[in-house]
């Protein structure tokens, strides 16, 4: 008898484009929630969208209040679940990058309340994905939380955030070409369990995003459009999965690792653009795609280097050396390379 079963937990509204914050009220309201908002932000992203979005919420009825964080940690989540505790809002609205609305997803999923994602940069594809990502003593990666009810992403705030965040978000993009073929190896070689239709969609984010890279230009809304939208489809592939193993790989174990030893250097998009040079160099070798990797985010202006990254050589090394035991998840990376392999894949591939 077929016994298997699998849940597929997907935000209801995704609102994309020009000057759609205005529209947060009306996304809301169609998702029936009662009670107050909670607005969790940090503070340029409170200044740019994080008032105006309270300002908007006020239109529901209900007086909106707002809490702001400064870093992503667990004492953060901490305190804006004490608040909530205090406050009893009805749902959270994380507005900001990342680590804003990571932790709004996190402290959501603490207090069992929905929770909506309203993206100031288009930088990584946390914005819609069912999981939450924060530094846990020596563990650094996404653990299981809920996904936003609704995503409003303006492209207007998005195209006039700095080009850098951008660049983050496409190689957040670029990297699921070699996360799926981790996860095959992981499925080929540990039985790994793996969706055809999560890679499948994982991995042709990447390649319609390459193939657009030419036309990704700074202060474009249209670019903001198109990294934005592939940021989406890539966090519904890790809700089909139900993990993120379709846009995370080696290069995510790279750079969390980078995480904790260079921790606040680089942005995460551009610390797994680089891993993602480096992974695919391992998995393929000298004539394998890797240069097709470095050219995709050189076009687009993300690092291919270390120096580019603002990271040593040695710290890379390290990284690179160490990144299997950041989590137990297979990938090209095996139980670990040596110095000297290290050393060779990011010499070749002109990352040191
Ligand atoms: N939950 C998930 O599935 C995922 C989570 N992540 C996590 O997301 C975090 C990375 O997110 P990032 O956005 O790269 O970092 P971040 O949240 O630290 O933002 C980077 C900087 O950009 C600023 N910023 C944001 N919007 C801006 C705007 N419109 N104008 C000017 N400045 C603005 C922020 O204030 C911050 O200083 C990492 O912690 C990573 O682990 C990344 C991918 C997936
Ligand atoms: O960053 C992510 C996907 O782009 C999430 O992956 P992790 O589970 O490795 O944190
Ligand atoms: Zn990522």
């Amino acid at each position: 008898m077929f016994e298997k079963s699998t849940w597929i937990r997907l935000p209801r509204n995704v609102v994309v484009g020009h000057g759609v914050l205005d529209q947060t009220g009306e996304a809301i309201s169609e998702l029936h929630l009662s009670g107050a908002p909670l607005v969790v932000t940090s503070p340029t992203p409170r200044e740019v969208a994080g008032e105006r979005v309270k300002a908007e919420l006020g239109s529901l009825g209900e007086t909106p209040e707002m809490v702001v964080v400064e870093q992503a940690s667990f004492d953060e989540i901490e305190r804006v679940i004490d608040v909530a505790r205090d406050l009893e809002p009805g749902y959270l609205v994380g507005v900001g990058g990342g680590k804003a609305i990571d932790i709004a997803k996190m402290a959501a999923a603490d207090r069992n309340l929905g929770f909506i994602s309203v993206p100031t940069a288009a930088s990584h594809d946390g914005i819609v994905s069912g999981r939450g990502s924060v530094p846990d003593g020596g563990t650094r990666h996404s653990v299981a939380a809920d996904p936003p009810l609704a995503v409003v992403a303006d492209t207007e705030v998005l195209a006039e955030a700095p080009w850098r965040l951008t660049t983050a978000g496409c190689a957040d993009i670029i990297s699921n070409y070699t996360a799926v073929r981790d996860w095959k190896l992981a499925n080929r070689l540990q039985n790994a369990q793996y969706s055809e239709y999560a890679g499948a969609l994982s991995q042709m984010t990447a390649e319609m995003l390459v193939e657009n890279a030419d036309s990704l230009k700074r202060g474009l809304e249209e670019s903001a459009w198109v990294v934005v939208k592939a940021l989406v489809s890539s966090g519904v592939a890790m809700s089909i999965a139900d993990s993120s193993r379709p846009a995370s790989g080696a290069e995510h174990l790279f750079s969390h690792q980078l995480d904790r030893l260079a921790p606040g250097d680089a942005l995460h998009g551009h610390q797994v653009g680089v891993g993602s040079v480096l992974t695919a160099y391992l998995q393929d070798g000298e004539r394998g795609d890797w240069r097709n990797v470095r050219d995709a985010l050189a076009t687009i202006g993300a690092p291919t280097t270390a120096d580019e990254l603002g990271i040593d050589d040695e710290t890379v090394l390290e990284a690179l050396t160490t990144a299997h035991e950041i989590r137990d998840r297979y990938t090209i990376l095996g139980d670990g390379i040596n110095q000297d392999a290290a050393h060779e894949a990011a010499t070749v591939t002109g990352v040191l």
